[in-house]
């Protein structure tokens, strides 16, 4: 656990960065600090491993002032991950991510073992550790950062923006796997972004804030979501909140799905009989949805040029966000859902996923 205790830091100049800031990083979980430019957050985070030292307050690490630590040995228990991934330009990409534990005596073989073995945990195919930062995309270049945090192992992480230098494509693609990773790791993670939808997708706790170095509010990302603080944080979150918020609710079984016909391609329409609406899910070999196809205006044979793949295909044990974004992507209003092995479940329509939403608020007044 990470604890600021009514930590404040005013700078040489007179800013006054961080005011009174009370909170805790749970163990073996991503908190994310989040607000405006220039609100404080890069120097909270700072304060962590003492690249900034607080004015007024105690940071501490599971109970223990890092003031009564030195300085360097704290940095050995906290990675960190900065925007631009911050590599030896000299270096190659497994000497990189070898580099610390090299410095603290670690064997060459054995360095470059664990580098590699790293590597493959976030996500880098082998054939890039003998090359060189320069000769990786941006992308990249940040995957072999976090594996250079995480060299030594050290229970704590910190990230400072770190997935916003590259596209939104790719961002998400780090963020997917990162989410992923720290699911094996389980490290206790401080993040800072200026982006409240990665701070939502990403956090287990949240904390933002304002203007002036305080905190507006600490707390899970539906929480923040259901219930902002005060009018900042609920401007901050965003306009669609609403929306976001089913996000965090799992479509549990008791969303009914309804049969839907399938046809493989090569299917000839004919064959089929009356089909509702002549709309029909098209499926591969493994009986995965790839789309629907319209029979009335298919022609003899269905082939993949008929198929309409507008709809996004929720997975069974997502959650309501996902089916509901399903009902309406999809050409016909049915939402299709899959299970977790890919094959068709059957379909929602965005009606009975709005009811479950109700019931689910019911449910929870009544408790
Ligand atoms: N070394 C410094 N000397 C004086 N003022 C500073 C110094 N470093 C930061 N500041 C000021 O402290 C305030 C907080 O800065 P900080 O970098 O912590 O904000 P931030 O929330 O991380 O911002 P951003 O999202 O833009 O990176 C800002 O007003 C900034 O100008």
């Amino acid at each position: 656990m990470i604890t600021f205790e009514h930590v404040s830091k005013v700078y040489p100049d007179g800013t006054h960065a961080v005011h009174d800031l009370t909170f805790g990083a749970p163990s073996g979980r991503l908190t994310v600090l989040v607000g405006p430019s220039g609100c404080g957050k890069t120097t909270s985070m700072r304060m962590i491993n003492r690249l900034i030292d607080p004015t007024e307050g105690v940071v501490s690490l599971d109970g223990q002032d890092t003031r009564s630590v030195d300085a360097i040995d704290l940095r050995r228990k906290i990675g960190y991950v900065i925007q631009s991934a911050g590599l030896f330009p000299h270096r190659t990409v497994v000497d990189n991510v070898a580099a610390l534990p090299r410095l603290l005596g670690v064997g060459k073989k054995e360095a470059r073992a664990r580098a590699l073995e790293l590597l493959a945990k976030v996500g880098l195919d082998e054939r890039f550790a003998l090359r060189y930062p320069y000769q990786l995309s941006g992308g990249q270049q940040q995957r072999v950062g976090v594996a250079r945090a995480l060299a030594t192992d050290p229970p704590f992480l910190l990230m400072d923006e770190p997935f916003s230098a590259v596209d939104p494509v790719v961002r998400t693609q780090l963020q997917d796997s990162f989410l992923q990773l720290q699911r094996d790791i389980g490290k206790t993670i401080v993040m800072v972004t200026h982006d409240i939808d990665e701070a939502l997708k990403l956090g287990d706790q949240v904390a933002v804030f304002r203007e002036g170095g305080t905190l507006a509010q600490v707390a899970s990302p539906a929480e923040l979501l259901a219930h902002p603080a005060d009018p900042f944080v609920a401007d901050f979150v965003g306009a669609s909140r609403g929306y976001r918020a089913l996000g965090f609710v799992e479509a549990t079984a008791t969303v009914q799905l309804a049969d839907e016909a399938m046809v493989r391609l090569g299917a000839r329409p004919a064959d089929l009989g009356e089909v509702d609406g002549g709309w029909c899910v098209v499926v591969d070999d493994a009986e995965a949805p790839l789309g629907w196809v319209d029979l009335r205006t298919a022609g003899d044979v269905v082939e993949e040029r008929h198929i309409d793949f507008s709809g996004t295909v929720a997975r069974a044990d997502g959650s309501l966000r996902d089916l509901l974004d399903a009902a309406l992507s999809s050409p016909t209003g049915r939402g299709l859902v899959a299970g977790p092995d890919g094959r068709l479940r059957g379909s929602v329509g965005a009606a009975e996923v709005l009811r479950h939403l109700g019931r689910g608020r019911e449910a929870e007044v009544a408790s």
